[in-house]
């Protein structure tokens, strides 16, 4: 089973061990129940609005829309608000989101403004937490579900302190062109995240300050981008870590005085292959800060002393640690919650309510960073298929869920060629996004995917993390993924903010143990499902399990 080998298992210590865990009868756990369902029956809307700019010339399928048999369909109607953007389509769970305003965090009242006007209306739960530790300079790790808005959660609160939108106006601050000194740099471990991540600082500055943020990411041509820098001089900077520490080492790049570094998908960026690049950065960025001189900020010698904050929805311990060593009495932010990291002992893991385990670390850290990753209006399923019709199980599986907007992992760049190939052969608008495309490939596909032109978006571990398009409806393994970890990050591309999603894993006879160790591990129930006359059939319901430990 070579696509379940990788050398991240590595980094996250714990991996699917695949002699550890017996084959258990899948009649022992469940509850037998069939019945057919479509992401409509679901909690998705069905008509063609989905994409708005969507162009599916595609072949019709046998039964496009399957009819749910009453009372079978888990659908759970709550009190929806709309998404924020150009995309207003499908439904959000107002759960998500926080009882206090923008207005009552303490942000400025030109940066409330901006996120009016952009239709962000009410912050969410790590929003509403976030925002006001980070403007009291607290050194802080961000962790919550994915796609619960943990980009605007450090974003809003730097905004506040620097550039043009921030509380204190002085003379030399905000307007680019003025200053030389970077004074926010944030690191993503892809160039994809890297650029999703300016647009969105681009978003709330507003057309007319787009300067004050430039991309510095791998890829793009490097001279133009320290060219931005010489004429430009923004005060933020978001890049890869290759691409920063070249431009710092090249002397093109002053962060000595910068007063926020972010580490976004901190726990990517801790792995082996980024080391030397985050050390430099580390050292380059700013001063750790002491804690002497912590309060307002304002004088270059408190700039100089950096802030700094660490974002994941997947938090094992190896993160903790580097919060202690990287900043000064870090606080654990998750969701609604505000933990000091002191108080987590270096011998035990975090557990769900932020405290410290004394359990051995090692055996589960993954797990416990795992579950807290997930949203839970996701929707787990696996089918059991042939290797050789796996990609016809994926057709019929679209087809039947009568999905919009569908991002397909798979673990190796040939066989995910193969299978948009395959899947163009049947008529369907598919497109591949892995490292082997240049920066311009990548890019365009994203955009075509993101506007609804490409249905099925063929991909690979670049697109797991932090990837935000809020129409996707499912998310298919086509590929087992590594661990838990890598399942929780794939299925979090759908189901983003408080929207339904669905996730199903497409596997063989003998993989199935590996599905039902995911289960066990992220304790979620994986319900078994067929697609067969154009309907998607649960053949067998799942119960949720406890978590392994
Ligand atoms: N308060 C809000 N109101 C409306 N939309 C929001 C709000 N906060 C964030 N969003 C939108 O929600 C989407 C998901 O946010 P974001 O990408 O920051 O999630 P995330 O928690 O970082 O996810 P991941 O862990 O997958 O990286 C984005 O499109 C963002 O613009």
């Amino acid at each position: 089973m070579p696509a379940l080998i990788s050398p991240r298992l590595l980094i996250f210590g714990e991996s699917l061990s695949f002699h550890k865990f017996p084959h258990v009868s899948r009649n022992a756990w469940f509850h037998r129940s069939v019945c057919s369902l479509s992401l409509a029956s679901l909690g998705f809307k069905n008509d063609h609005e989905t994409v708005e700019t969507g162009k599916f010339n595609e072949a019709k399928p046998l039964n496009p829309l399957t009819e749910v048999p009453k009372g079978k369909a888990k659908v759970v109607r709550s009190h929806v608000v709309k998404a924020a953007g150009p995309h207003r389509s499908l439904e959000i769970d107002s759960t998500i989101f926080n009882a206090k305003s923008f207005f009552e965090l303490g942000l400025p009242p030109l940066l409330i403004e901006r996120l009016e006007k952009e239709g962000f209306k009410t912050p969410t739960d790590v929003q509403a937490t976030a925002i006001p530790t980070i403007l009291k300079d607290h050194d802080v790790v961000i962790q919550s579900y994915t796609g619960s808005g943990k980009t605007l959660a450090y974003l809003l609160p730097i905004l506040s302190e620097v550039g043009p939108l921030k509380t204190r106006t002085t003379d030399d601050d905000g307007e680019p062109g003025k200053k030389t000194d970077i004074e926010a740099v944030i690191v993503a471990p892809s160039r994809e995240l890297g650029m999703q991540i300016v647009r969105e600082f681009e978003k709330i500055l507003g057309p007319a300050n787009k300067k004050v943020v430039q991309q510095l990411v791998g890829g793009a041509n490097r001279s133009r981008q320290e060219e931005a820098l010489r004429k430009n001089k923004p005060c933020i900077v978001v890049g890869t870590p290759g691409r920063i520490s070249e431009i710092s080492a090249a002397g093109k790049l002053h962060t000595h005085g910068c007063r926020f570094l972010v580490l976004d998908e901190v726990d990517q960026l801790l792995s082996f292959n980024f080391r030397e690049d985050m050390h430099r950065i580390l050292e380059h960025v700013g001063r750790k800060s002491s804690g002497d001189s912590r309060g307002p900020k304002g004088s270059l010698a408190k700039r100089a002393e950096r802030q700094t904050v660490l974002v994941s929805a997947t938090v094992p311990f190896s993160v903790i640690r580097a919060a202690r060593s990287w900043g000064h009495d870090p606080l654990l932010i998750q969701a609604k919650k505000v933990i000091s990291i002191e108080s987590i002992s270096p011998s035990g893991p975090i557990n769900l309510s932020g405290q410290s385990t004394s359990s051995d670390p090692s055996s589960n850290v993954q797990t416990q960073a795992a579950i807290q990753s997930l949203p839970p209006s996701l929707k787990h399923y696996y089918c059991v298929t042939k290797l050789q019709h796996k990609v016809d199980t994926l057709r019929r599986c679209v087809h039947a869920l009568d999905a919009k907007s569908v991002i397909v992992f798979m673990n190796h760049t040939k066989q995910l060629k193969d299978t948009v190939f395959k899947l163009e052969a049947r008529g369907m608008i598919a497109a591949e996004l892995h490292g082997d495309l240049g920066k311009l490939g990548r890019t365009t596909t994203l955009k075509k995917f993101k506007n609804g032109e490409v249905r099925i978006l063929v991909t690979n571990e670049l697109s797991a993390r932090g990837l935000d398009v809020a129409e996707c409806d499912l998310v298919v393994n086509l590929d087992l993924p590594t661990d838990s970890i890598h399942y929780a990050h794939r299925a979090g591309r759908t189901g983003r903010l408080g929207r339904k999603g669905t996730v199903v894993t497409i596997c063989e006879e003998s993989e199935v143990f590996v599905v039902k160790k995911l289960q066990r591990q992220l304790s979620i129930p994986i319900a078994t499902c067929e697609f067969t006359e154009g309907k998607f059939v649960i053949t067998e319901e799942e119960k949720a399990l406890p978590a392994l430990s």
